[in-house]
């Protein structure tokens, strides 16, 4: 008669998720029921984490994958991850900026980070937690991975926001368009027209100044519109899927080039913070920060909108959180 054999189970891919939230909880089902890693989720709220696990577990016999998931309130059982997802920390209700979550969700990252490294020294980071580009730098520093390392998630997420908007507009397929939005995930993100297109073709020949204007608002809002609506929390499906995508690119060594914040020595002219730029994504985290011609007025809303995290990194000091 057949008897299975139990081998010990050695993960070949392994991804941490810190924070069994809404954006958690959806990142760990998409990456197990893709099939793309073993995923460990760890939340501070004791049994959080575990009955997810345990949920997404007894899926696993309708959705057909053999991933493991396992819930968890313990650093040690997150060791070896190749990827570390952050999304533990606060949600911003209606009426408040992403900024006005800094302190809090300052306190969780500068807690969880060095915790989880500790335990995957050799992992590539992905910051979630908002607001993203202030916690990705403070994650970099908290964490003493090296740069390249470490990155957070936005851009994907805002150019597929871009990107729906355009194919609602159009009334054509999403599989055909492209996007790109840069800088800060903040008020003053930097859709840019001139690099998002229909099958090649720049939305700036398809679309009158007023329709480009009125998307591009309304993807820099795209957040705060789905917080007005929600009432009690933030997006969550499509951040879960734009951070799958990272974790995709880097886990399979894809090299995607895609919008991530990554850290800035110099490339558009912007120095020592983390930001929204194109870069090649592998193995390694950031290959190379992709360097897009940008026109004088694009160059101008980036350093904008680079000015804005500069002032938000800087109150990290004051209240304790970096040396
Ligand atoms: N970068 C982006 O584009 C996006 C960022 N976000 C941000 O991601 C964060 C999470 O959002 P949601 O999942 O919707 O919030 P949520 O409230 O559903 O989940 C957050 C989870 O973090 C856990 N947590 C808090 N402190 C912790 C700690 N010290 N250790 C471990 N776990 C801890 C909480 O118990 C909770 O389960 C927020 O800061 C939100 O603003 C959300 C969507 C998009
Ligand atoms: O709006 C928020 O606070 C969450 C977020 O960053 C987004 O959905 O873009």
């Amino acid at each position: 008669m057949f008897k299975p054999t139990r081998i010990p189970d050695d993960s070949l891919t392994r991804v941490t998720v810190i924070g069994a939230g809404n954006v958690g909880g959806t990142l760990a089902q998409r990456l197990a029921e893709k099939n793309l890693a073993d995923v460990v989720l760890l939340d501070v709220v004791q049994g959080k984490s575990q009955g997810m696990a345990l949920d997404l577990t007894q899926a696993r016999a309708i959705e057909q994958h053999d991933r493991s998931i396992i819930g968890t309130d313990k650093y040690e059982d997150t060791a070896n991850s190749d990827v570390v997802v952050i999304t533990a920390g606060v949600p911003r209700k209606p009426g408040m900026t992403r900024e006005d979550l800094l302190r809090i969700n300052a306190s969780i990252v500068a807690d969880v980070v060095p915790k989880a490294i500790a335990h995957s020294p050799n992992a590539v980071l992905i910051v979630v937690s908002n607001p993203l580009d202030v916690m990705t730098y403070l994650a970099w520093q908290v964490s003493g991975l090296p740069s390249h390392r470490v990155v957070g998630m936005a851009g994907v997420l805002d150019a597929s926001r871009f990107q729906a908007f355009i194919a609602l507009e159009l009334g054509i397929s999403i599989a055909d368009i492209t996007a790109m939005v840069m800088g800060g995930h903040g008020d003053l993100m930097v859709p840019l027209p001139r690099y998002s297109t229909v099958s090649g073709v720049p939305i700036t020949e398809l679309m009158d100044t007023e329709a480009i204007a009125r998307l591009v608002e309304r993807t820099r809002n795209g957040g705060a519109e789905i917080v007005k609506l929600m009432q009690t929390g933030s997006a969550y499906f499509a951040p879960a899927s734009a951070a799958y995508v990272m974790v995709e690119s880097i886990l399979l060594n894809r090299r995607r080039i895609i919008p991530v914040a990554a850290y800035l020595q110099g490339e558009y002219g912007l120095r020592d913070l983390f930001m929204g730029v194109p870069v090649q994504l592998g193995h390694q985290g950031v290959d190379a920060v992709v360097e897009l011609n940008l026109a004088a007025d694009e160059l101008a809303a980036l350093h904008n909108s680079a000015k804005s995290v500069q002032e938000n990194i800087d109150q990290l000091r004051p209240m304790g959180f970096l040396k």
